[in-house]
């Protein structure tokens, strides 16, 4: 597994609308691993493919408590490939946000509270789940990222 470079918020890669994964091979294994381990070596809670320069529709999500959130849940590192968000609650929670792709700023961003998901699993299993607080709001961070969408074009 390698640490890969992470883009940074201007490059074109992260503006655009990544390609759904049709084929669940080695090398979709192998660049879930180089992701984890890239999140991993920054700290992160999450990453999505575009911000190791590959236009896949994956991300990884790791919540864990952090003196921001300090009542995330400590989950183990769930990958999401061809995500869908099915329905979203009405309740919007405002917290701050940080990105691996745009240093050293935090930006308060509202996020639904709670959103039904479906996705599938490194296997090509389609999983659903019903997701809330913390996580839900990381699901929601890197849903983002791969519409091509960063928090710079979500700030209030
Ligand atoms: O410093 C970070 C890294 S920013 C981070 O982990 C992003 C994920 C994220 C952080 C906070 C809220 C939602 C999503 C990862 C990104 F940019 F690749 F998507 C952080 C860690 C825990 C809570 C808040 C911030
Ligand atoms: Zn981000």
């Amino acid at each position: 597994s390698a640490v890969l470079p992470i883009a940074t918020v201007g490059e074109k890669i992260l503006a655009q609308h990544a390609q759904a994964v049709t084929v669940f091979d080695v090398s979709i294994q192998s660049l879930a691993d180089d992701m984890l381990t890239t999140m991993l070596a920054a700290n992160g809670v999450g990453i999505a493919a575009p911000q190791v320069f590959s236009s896949a529709a994956m991300f990884i999500m790791a919540s864990r408590p952090n003196p921001r959130y300090p009542d995330a849940p400590n989950m183990r590192p769930v990958v999401v490939i061809n995500p869908r968000i099915l329905e979203t609650s009405t309740q919007m929670e405002l917290a701050e946000e940080g990105c691996l792709s745009i240093p050293d700023q935090r930006v308060k961003i509202w996020r639904h509270a709670q959103i039904k998901v479906q996705y599938h699993d490194l296997n090509g299993n389609l999983i659903s789940d019903i997701l809330v607080g913390f996580v839900a709001r990381i699901f929601q961070h890197e849903f983002d990222h791969i519409q091509g969408i960063t928090l710079l074009e979500r700030s209030n």
